[in-house]
C-alpha cells in the first residue's frame, strides 16, 4: 500500500486518503529527513518548509501537495529537478480571507464610529485573495482599485491604480500577494520606510498574505508616529515568534488565520485529492461540502434598512473576530502560543452558512455579494 506522511493539522485526510493509503499523521513543523524514508506522498501545510535537507532521505517520494495558497516554503526548482510531482490549493481559503478583512474593517469601523462606504481601497495583488476581498469590500459601497503589474501585463483589464497612486490617494490598503524575493517585481519588504511614509497618515493598512511583504521594525516606528492610522495583521514577520512590542499597536491581531474557514480547509485537502486521484487511479472525491459536519448557524431575519452595525453583528454570527484577536494578545505572543491557537483554531464557517430571511422583498444582491445565503 502507499505510505503517506500528512500534517496533523489537516483535517479530512483519513476520510478522503484513507481507503488507498497508510497514513501518518506528524506536526507540520517537526517533519524530518528520516520520517520520508519509504513514503510515496507527503502533505503539508505552510509551517514544513518542503527543502533538500527535508529530502534528503526521500527515497521514494512521488508527489507533494500542499494544502495552502501560498508556496513559498516549497523547494520547486528542487521538487523539479528531482522529478517530483507537486501541488498547492490555489483558492482554497480565499473567500475566508476576504472575509476576514472585510470583518476586521467592519469592526474597526464600529469602534472609530465610521462608515465603510465611499471610503477608497486600495487591494494589492488582483488573484484569488485580492478578488475576494474585492467582492466583499465592493458589496459594502468602498471604492475598490486594483495594482498587479503581473496581471496588467497580461492584460487584465480590472488593474486600475498605480501603487504609488493607492498610496497617497486610498484610505485602506490591503495586501494580497506572494512572498517573493526575486523576479520584476519582489514583494519582500515591499512595504517599507519610505512605503510608509508615502501613505495617507490615517490610512487603515490590512496584512493577511505574508509577513515578509511588510518590513515589521519599520512598521512598528511609522505606526508609533501615526496615531491616526490603524492596522490589521493577521501574518507576521518571523512568525510563530512575532514581534512582541508590535502587537501593542496593531488594532486587529490574529495568528495567520484569516483563511481558516472550514469550508477553506476542507478545499484544501479535497484539492489535492482531486489533484492526485487521476494521477493514481483513484476515483473522484464526494463534494467538499459534504465533509463538514458542523451546524449552520440559525438563521436570520432582516430589514431592508440593515445598517453597517448591523451588518457587523450578522458576520459576527458566523466568524468571532474578537475572540481571535483577544486570544492572541493572551496567549500568540510566543512561538509555542501562536502554534497553539492555529491547531486548536474556533470552528468558523464561510458567510453562506447564515441564511437572512427578509422580512419583504428588497434589493439584496449586495447582501449576496457580501457571501450570505438568502432564504
Ligand atoms: N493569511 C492567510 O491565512 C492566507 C490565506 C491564503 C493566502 N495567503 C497568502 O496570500 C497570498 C496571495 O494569495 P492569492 O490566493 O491571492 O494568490 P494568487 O496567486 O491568486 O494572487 C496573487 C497575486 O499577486 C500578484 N503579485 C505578485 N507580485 C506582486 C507585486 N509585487 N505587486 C502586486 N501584485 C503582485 C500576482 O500577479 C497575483 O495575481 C498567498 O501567496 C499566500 O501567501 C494567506
Ligand atoms: O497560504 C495559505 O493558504 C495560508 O497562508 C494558509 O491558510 C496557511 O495556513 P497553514 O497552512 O499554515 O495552516
Amino acid at each position: 500500500m502507499m505510505q503517506i506522511v500528512a500534517d496533523e493539522n489537516m483535517p479530512y485526510v483519513d476520510e478522503l486518503f484513507g481507503q488507498h493509503a497508510n497514513i501518518r499523521r506528524l506536526p507540520g513543523r517537526t517533519i524530518q529527513s528520516n520520517d520520508l524514508v519509504d513514503v510515496d506522498i507527503l502533505l503539508v501545510r505552510s509551517v514544513t518548509k518542503v527543502n533538500a535537507e527535508l529530502l534528503h532521505h526521500a527515497n521514494r517520494l512521488k508527489f507533494v501537495g500542499s494544502a495552502t495558497i501560498g508556496l513559498d516554503h516549497i523547494d520547486e526548482a528542487l521538487l523539479r529537478t528531482r522529478g517530483i510531482n507537486y501541488s498547492n490549493a490555489p483558492g482554497c481559503n480565499a473567500t475566508g480571507v476576504g472575509q476576514y478583512v472585510a470583518t476586521a474593517l467592519l469592526k474597526i469601523a464600529s469602534q472609530e464610529n465610521v462608515y465603510l462606504k465611499n471610503k477608497r481601497v486600495g487591494i494589492i495583488g488582483a488573484g484569488n485573495t485580492g478578488s475576494a476581498t474585492f467582492q466583499c469590500l465592493s458589496a459594502l459601497g468602498m471604492h475598490c482599485y486594483f495594482y498587479d503589474p503581473l496581471l496588467e501585463a497580461k492584460g487584465d483589464k480590472r488593474i486600475n491604480a498605480s501603487f504609488e497612486w493607492m498610496l497617497e490617494n486610498c484610505d485602506v490598503l490591503s495586501f494580497h500577494v506572494p512572498l517573493t524575493h526575486a523576479g520584476p517585481f519582489p514583494t519582500h519588504h515591499m512595504v517599507n520606510e519610505r512605503v510608509l511614509s508615502a501613505m495617507k497618515p490615517d490610512v487603515w493598512l490590512v496584512n493577511a498574505c505574508r509577513g515578509g511583504v511588510i518590513d515589521n521594525k519599520a512598521l512598528l516606528e511609522w505606526r508609533k508616529s501615526h496615531p491616526n492610522s490603524r492596522l490589521v495583521l493577521d501574518v507576521w514577520e518571523g512568525e510563530p515568534q512575532v514581534h512582541k512590542n508590535l502587537v501593542e499597536w496593531v488594532d486587529v491581531a490574529t495568528p495567520h488565520i484569516a483563511g481558516y474557514s472550514m469550508e477553506g480547509k476542507a478545499r484544501g485537502t479535497w484539492m489535492l485529492y482531486q489533484w492526485l486521484a487521476p494521477l493514481m487511479n483513484w476515483p473522484e472525491a464526494i463534494d467538499y461540502k459534504a465533509l463538514i459536519q458542523l451546524p449552520n448557524p440559525p438563521s436570520q431575519t432582516i430589514e431592508s434598512r440593515l445598517t453597517e452595525e448591523q451588518l457587523n453583528a450578522l458576520a459576527s454570527l458566523v466568524y468571532d473576530l474578537n475572540l481571535d484577536d483577544e486570544l492572541f494578545r493572551k496567549e500568540g505572543l510566543t512561538a509555542e502560543g501562536f502554534d497553539g491557537l492555529r491547531k486548536n483554531h474556533q470552528l468558523r464557517r464561510e458567510f453562506s452558512a447564515l441564511t437572512l430571511v427578509l422580512d419583504r422583498q428588497f434589493d439584496v444582491n449586495w447582501l449576496k455579494q457580501f457571501g450570505f445565503t438568502i432564504g
